[in-house]
C-alpha cells in the first residue's frame, strides 16, 4: 500500500507530539486521526479501518515503564492482527521497544525522530504489510563493507536489531560484555551503519594506556610539552572529528582520568597538552568495557556522571556460553575461513567435535572459539574436524557446574581458574598462556592484576 492511500491513527498523550505528527502526515496520507487517550483505542478501532497505528510506549497518567505501550499493543492485536503498528519510544526504553516487536509490533521509532526517516519507515512498513512479507524487520547482520556479525541466537538477533535502529542516530553507546564477545566488532558495525561512515572510526584502547600517556594519546600535545614530545600531535579525539571515537576498556581508567574525560565530553572541545587553545570536536562516542562499572560506581570507584554521559544507549553482549545456538554457526564460519587460509579441504565438523564444542564454556568467548577452530583446522588430517583436533580445556566443560546457588554464573571464579590453569600448563609463560586463552598479553596482564595472581 502506498502512504498516500493510508489511513493512520496516532496515539500519544503528549499533545505536542500529536500536533507534530498531524502536520507532518496530513499532506502525505489519505487520513490522519490523532488520539490523546489510549483508553479510546478500541472504540476507534471498532469504528474505523486503519492501515497503520503509531503508538506511544509511555503514558504519563500511569507508571512510566513503557509496559502500557505493550499492554495496548496486545489489545490491538486481540482485535486486529493485520493493522501495522509502529511504537514510538524514547532512547531509555529501547529494550522494551525491541520486546514490543516480539509481541507483534512491526517496528519502532525513536523520539525525537527525523521527519524524513519517519516517512521512510511508514512507507516501508505499509509496503511490506501489503506484500505479505514478514511483518517485523529482521536485522541484517552484514553491512555494505562486508563486516560480518554472525549470530542466530535470540540474544544476538536482538542485538543486531538494536544496532540497526540505533546506528543512524548520533546517540552515545555503551557496549558491555565479557572479553571476546564481539564488542569491538559491534562498535565498527555501528559506525559503518551510521551517517558518519565516510569519516574516521578511531579506536582508543584505554586499558593499555599508562597514566602519563593517557592525556597525550587522547587529547594530543604540542612539541616540547613533555620530554618525548618531539612534534605537535593530534590526539584520538581530534583524529575522530566528524566520525566515531571508540573508547575501549573504559572501565580501566582511574578516577582522575575519568574526570578529565568527563570534562572533554561535557565541553565538546579538547586542549592539546602544552597549549591553551580549545579545539572543538564533533564525535559520536562508543565505549566498551567488561568491567561492572555500575557496581563500581556504587562503591565510588567509577563516576556516575561519566556513566551517564557515555550511556545514552546500552548494548549488552551475552557470553558465548549463554548463546548455545551460535556456537556451531560461528564454528562453521571460522572453519571455512581458516580452511581457505590454510588451503585445507574441510567439509565440516564431525558429531563428536560438535558435542565437545556444545559442552564447553568458552571463557574467552568468540575469540577463544576462533583460535580453537584455527588450531583444529591446522591439526586436522581429515575432511572433517574431529574431537581430537579440538584442544579445549576439558576442566571447564559443563558450564552448569559454575552456577551458584542464586543461579548466577560465577564468571570471575571461572575466569580466574582458567587463567591459572593455562599459566600452569605453560610453565609460567604468559605469551603462550595468553595465546591459549585467546587474549592479548596486555589483556592477560590486566586480569592477573585484577585477580591478584
Ligand atoms: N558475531 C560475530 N560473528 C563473527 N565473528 C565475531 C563475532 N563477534 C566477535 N567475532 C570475532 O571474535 C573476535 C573477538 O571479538 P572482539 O575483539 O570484537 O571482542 P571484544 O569483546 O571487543 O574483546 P575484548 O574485550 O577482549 O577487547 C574477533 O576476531 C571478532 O572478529
Amino acid at each position: 500500500m502506498l502512504l498516500k492511500n493510508a489511513k493512520i491513527l496516532a496515539v500519544d498523550d503528549d499533545q505536542d507530539v500529536l500536533v507534530a505528527v498531524k502536520m507532518l502526515l496530513r499532506p502525505e496520507v489519505k487520513e490522519i486521526v490523532t488520539e490523546k487517550n489510549p483508553e479510546k483505542l478500541l472504540s476507534l478501532l471498532a469504528q474505523n479501518q486503519f492501515d497503520l497505528i503509531l503508538l506511544d510506549m509511555n503514558y504519563k497518567s500511569s507508571l512510566n515503564t513503557g509496559n502500557e505501550g505493550i499492554f495496548w499493543l496486545r489489545k490491538i492485536r486481540e482485535v486486529n492482527k493485520n493493522v501495522a503498528v509502529i511504537m514510538i519510544t524514547a532512547y531509555g526504553d529501547i529494550d522494551l521497544a525491541v520486546r514490543s516487536v516480539k509481541e507483534g509490533a512491526n517496528d519502532f521509532v525513536l523520539k525525537p525522530w527525523r521527519n524524513e526517516k519517519l516517512l521512510v519507515t511508514l512507507e516501508d512498513i505499509l509496503e511490506k504489510v501489503n506484500d505479505g512479507k514478514p511483518k517485523s524487520t529482521k536485522s541484517k547482520s552484514q553491512n555494505a563493507e562486508g563486516l560480518q556479525l554472525l549470530g542466530e541466537s535470540e540474544a544476538m538477533q536482538d542485538v543486531l536489531y538494536k544496532i540497526d535502529k540505533i546506528a543512524p542516530t548520533d546517540a552515545n553507546i555503551l557496549i558491555l560484555g565479557e572479553n571476546g564477545t564481539g564488542k569491538s566488532e559491534v562498535a565498527k558495525l555501528i559506525h559503518q551503519k551510521s551517517q558518519r561512515n565516510q569519516n574516521p572510526f578511531v579506536h582508543a584502547d584505554l586499558g593499555s594506556l599508562t597514566e602519563s600517556l593517557f592525556e597525550s594519546e587522547l587529547f594530543g600535545h604540542k612539541k616540547g610539552a613533555f620530554t618525548d614530545a618531539r612534534e605537535d600531535r593530534a590526539g584520538r579525539f581530534e583524529a575522530a572529528n566528524n566520525g566515531t571515537l571508540f573508547l575501549d576498556e573504559i572501565g580501566n581508567i582511574s578516577l582522575p582520568q575519568q574526570a578529565k574525560l568527563l570534562t572533554i565530553l561535557q565541553n565538546r572541545e579538547v586542549i592539546r597538552l602544552g597549549t591553551n587553545t580549545p579545539i572543538p570536536i564533533d564525535i559520536r562516542l562508543i565505549s566498551a568495557t567488561n568491567a561492572p562499572i555500575k557496581e563500581m560506581a556504587l562503591q565510588n570507584q567509577y563516576r556516575k556522571d561519566l556513566i551517564y554521559r557515555l550511556n545514552t544507549i546500552e548494548i549488552t553482549l551475552p557470553p558465548l556460553r549463554m548463546r548455545a545456538d551460535d556456537v556451531l554457526v560461528l564454528a562453521n564460519y571460522f572453519m571455512k575461513t581458516y580452511a581457505e587460509k590454510y588451503r585445507k579441504t574441510l567439509f565440516g565438523i564431525d558429531e563428536k567435535a560438535k558435542d565437545k564444542l556444545r559442552k564447553y564454556a568458552f571463557p574467552g568467548n568468540i575469540r577463544e572459539l576462533q583460535h580453537s577452530i584455527e588450531r583444529a583446522v591446522i591439526m586436522s588430517d581429515n575432511q572433517e574436524i574431529s574431537a581430537r583436533d579440538l584442544d579445549l580445556n576439558s576442566s571447564i566443560e559443563a558450564p552448569v557446574a559454575t552456577v551458584s546457588e542464586t543461579g548466577t554464573l560465577r564468571i570471575d571464579e571461572l575466569e580466574k581458574s582458567t587463567i591459572l590453569k593455562a599459566i600452569e600448563r605453560h610453565d609460567g609463560n604468559i605469551t603462550k598462556a595468553a595465546r591459549e586463552l585467546g587474549l592479548t598479553r596486555t589483556a592477560l596482564y590486566r586480569r592477573l592484576g585484577k585477580y591478584d595472581i
